[in-house]
């Protein structure tokens, strides 16, 4: 006889957010989750309206509140930075499992995290992406091939996000810059430029923050050489990619022991 396993309970932390919503509308479709509470913040506008009907997707009969229920099983977190540090205390103390999605975390508060999943296990990527994390692969192949190349190559990363997005450069580009550095070497970085630059270093990575509409986000990782460019690419056409992302998260995290993973271990990468 197969035995039928047990609805992972999950809480939406950021419920009422861009990303929020999507998760809650995707969670509520997903045989194995069923969400057991909405969180957002506690001068939230929308605290006690139904967080299916606030998702679009009609009644589920949880309310938006600011209260963590004690029988969660997992966590999907897509809030703000100060948001994160909190809830990771909570998860810490009660040795809850954790997606953190938030971006724009300083190294601080990077820490808070580290220190959090010596406690519970945590997912924390910048990206929820399948796309966003193959194209992690391709760069990190990309910046080995290319590191001794005698004229040198100029790194400069461009990503373009909405209108509301709140930080810059985008977590996802520092990634790529991260991963681009730790193959090739460079040790400075420069976030647009502007005047009587001077020549370009190699030894730097340049970022471009674009801001415009309701992008839902994009990445370009350019090595320029002499003679040729080679440009990685990648483009979300929908915030869902995110959100099936941070699903696949939750439900790789029930079981785990406490520790700190990535989305390339979710995804098998
Ligand atoms: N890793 C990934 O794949 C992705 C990460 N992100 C990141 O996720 C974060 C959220 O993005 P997005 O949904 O667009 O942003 P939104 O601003 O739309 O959503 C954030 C939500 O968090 C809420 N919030 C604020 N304080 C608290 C609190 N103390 N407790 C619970 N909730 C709180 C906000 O409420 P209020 O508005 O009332 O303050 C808001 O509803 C950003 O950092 C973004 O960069 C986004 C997409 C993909
Ligand atoms: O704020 C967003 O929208 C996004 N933020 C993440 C980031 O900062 O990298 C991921 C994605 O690009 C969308």
């Amino acid at each position: 006889m197969s035995q039928v396993e047990p609805l992972i309970r999950l809480t939406v932390h950021g419920a009422a957010g861009r990303m929020g919503q999507r998760i809650v509308a995707l969670a509520a479709k997903d045989p194995q989750l069923s969400i057991i509470s909405a969180i957002d913040s506690p001068s939230s506008p929308v605290a006690g309206r139904d967080a299916g009907e606030l998702a679009g997707i009609g009644k589920l009969g949880v309310p938006i509140t600011s209260a963590i229920s004690s029988s969660t099983d997992v966590i999907i977190d897509f809030s703000t930075p100060e948001a994160t540090v909190k809830l990771m205390a909570i998860c810490a103390e009660r040795r809850i499992p954790v997606v953190v999605a938030t971006t724009g975390l300083n190294e601080e508060q990077k820490q808070e995290i580290a220190a959090a999943s010596q406690f519970a296990p945590i997912v924390f990527a910048p990206s929820m992406s399948l796309a966003v994390n193959v194209a992690m692969k391709l760069v990190r192949e990309a910046a080995k091939a290319l590191k001794d190349i005698p004229d040198g190559v100029d790194v400069e990363i461009i990503e373009r996000h909405h209108r509301f997005k709140e930080d810059a450069p985008s977590g996802t580009a520092l990634k790529f810059g991260q991963i681009v550095a730790a193959e090739m070497g460079q040790t400075g970085h420069t976030h647009g430029r502007e005047g009587q630059t001077g020549k370009r270093p190699q030894t730097e990575i340049g970022y471009h923050a674009v801001r415009t509409g309701d992008n839902v986000g994009e990445h370009q990782i350019l090595f320029g050489l002499m003679g040729e460019t080679l440009e990685v690419y990648v483009r979300g056409h929908t915030r869902d990619s995110y959100a099936y992302g941070a699903l696949a998260a939750a439900k790789f995290l029930a079981g785990r022991p406490a520790g700190l993973y990535t989305m390339a271990d979710v995804l098998g990468l």
